[in-house]
Order: C-alpha cells, then sequence, then structure tokens
C-alpha cells in the first residue's frame, strides 16, 4: 500500500503539492488524472523518494520512505515519461537484467526474472535483440519488463502513451490490464484517460497541486463526478478496441 499523508511539496519556490493525501491499496488500478503542471509527476516522485517532501509522510507498505528509500523503490517501480531514459544497456535482456543485477542476486535468479518480466510485456521473442531495433511501443514496454524485473507491489507510469501509436497503445494498454489481473497495483499518471479508463478501479484528478476528484472508475466517469473543465484538454481520443 502507499499511503501519502498531508504532503506539501515546493519546486523552484512554488507550492507545487499542498496537504495532499492519498492511499492507493494494494492491487488497485487507479489513474492519477489532471491538466499539464497539475503536479501528478511531482506526487508519484514522493511515492520512491524521487522527491521529498517538505512537509507530511509519505509510507510505503507501512514504512515512511524517507526511512528506508531503498525498499521503496524496489516496491515502487517507476516508468518515466521517456523510456529511452531508462534504457541502460544495448540488448533487452541486458537492459532487463540491470535492475536485479544491482540487487546482487545469483545469475540463475536474474535470468528467471528476466524471463518472467519479459513475458509479462510480451517481448520474451525479443530477447536478444539490440534495444535500437525496438519500435517506439517495444521500447515502453521493455521499460515496463525493466521495472516489473524489481518485483514491484506497485507499478507507476509516467504518460505511458505519449508518443505511441494506435497499436503501440494497444499493446502496452493490454499489457497493464494483464499485471493488473495477476495481482500488481498499477498507477497510470495521464492527462488522457480514455486510453486506460476501462481498466481503472479508481479515478483520482489533481487540480493545482490538490485532489479535485476521487471516484471509482465504472459506471461513466464523467456522469459521477465533476472533472475540471481542462482534464482532457490535450487528450485524443483513444481508438475503438
Ligand atoms: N524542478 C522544478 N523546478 C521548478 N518548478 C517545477 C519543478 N518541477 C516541477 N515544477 C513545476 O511544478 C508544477 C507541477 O509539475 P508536475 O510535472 O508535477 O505536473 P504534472 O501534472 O505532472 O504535469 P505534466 O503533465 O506537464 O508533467 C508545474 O508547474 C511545474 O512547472
Amino acid at each position: 500500500m502507499i499511503d501519502v499523508d498531508a504532503v506539501t511539496v515546493d519546486r523552484g519556490g512554488v507550492r507545487v503539492l499542498e496537504d495532499l493525501s492519498l492511499t492507493v491499496p494494494d492491487g488497485e488500478f487507479l489513474i492519477l488524472a489532471g491538466a499539464n503542471g497539475a503536479g501528478k509527476t511531482t506526487l508519484v516522485r514522493t511515492f520512491n523518494g524521487l522527491i521529498t517532501p517538505e512537509s507530511g509522510t509519505v509510507r510505503v507498505n507501512g514504512t515512511p520512505v524517507e526511512t528506508d528509500p531503498l525498499a521503496a523503490r524496489r516496491a515502487v517501480g517507476m516508468v518515466f515519461q521517456h523510456p529511452r531514459d531508462q534504457i541502460v544497456a544495448t540488448t533487452v535482456a541486458a537492459d532487463v537484467a540491470f535492475g536485479p543485477e544491482n540487487l546482487g542476486l545469483d545469475r540463475e535468479t536474474i535470468d528467471e526474472r528476466v524471463d518472467d518480466a519479459l513475458a509479462a510485456v510480451g517481448l520474451a521473442d525479443r530477447r536478444n535483440a539490440r534495444v535500437d531495433e525496438l519500435s517506439g511501443g517495444q521500447r515502453q514496454r521493455l521499460a515496463i519488463a525493466g521495472a516489473l524485473a524489481m518485483k514491484p507491489s506497485h507499478l507507476v507510469l509516467d504518460e505511458p502513451f505519449t508518443g505511441l501509436d494506435a497499436a503501440a497503445r494497444r499493446s502496452v494498454r493490454s499489457r497493464l490490464e494483464k499485471l493488473h489481473d495477476e495481482g500488481t497495483s498499477v498507477v497510470v499518471v495521464t492527462h488522457d484517460s480514455r486510453s486506460v479508463l476501462g481498466l481503472a478501479d479508481r479515478i483520482v484528478v489533481l487540480d493545482d497541486g490538490t485532489i479535485a476528484a476521487d471516484a471509482a472508475a465504472t459506471g461513466g466517469l464523467a456522469q459521477t463526478v465533476a472533472l475540471p473543465e481542462n482534464t482532457f484538454e490535450r487528450g485524443r481520443p483513444d481508438d475503438p478496441e
């Protein structure tokens, strides 16, 4: 469980999150929506200590992130906005192995984790491919595999559909659905919730550093909560499945 309690964050002298509280239970698929600059990325970066709040506490599985940032980083897998920034090796398998290698695991366990993570994102057949041979969607899935190989209880993806064509979006979306079905908690940060709305248990909308809406993502969200006017302004409707 991720438990954000009364968190305030300033960035460059500006208040970006204001006394914000949010709990993400294990196994939940949460959409974190809101217009550009609402504070979504800042919020998720507090989940594993990449950003330390001015006040308030973030706990991951009961432990404050600042007490044990390494445990938080293992428990919360993070896939950033630009997957290219996360790719560290030349081949697909070596890239996914990087995280587990840093945990000091033995070779057999590392290979097992690499195989499992690549299978989970549908890249098992590209194990030995060079990363630069992959398409945009495959790179995004590789970044997800890298996070999964750390066996996180929560997977956080920041704008995972940016720059992907319709086929790649569908492919990433279906992988997220499968991971959620298998019990991983998934948090998707997006200003275009339509790409994942059908998969989510809940949607939280940030507006200017506070929670503007928090609702179950079922039964026609638009009818159940009043979303800020600009929530979807930059979004494109997803292609029909
Ligand atoms: N390092 C920083 N220095 C100064 N201001 C920052 C910094 N990081 C973020 N901000 C500001 O904090 C606000 C929230 O940024 P954040 O990236 O969390 O928003 P977001 O909702 O994720 O939006 P986006 O979709 O544009 O990334 C923005 O106004 C941004 O300009």
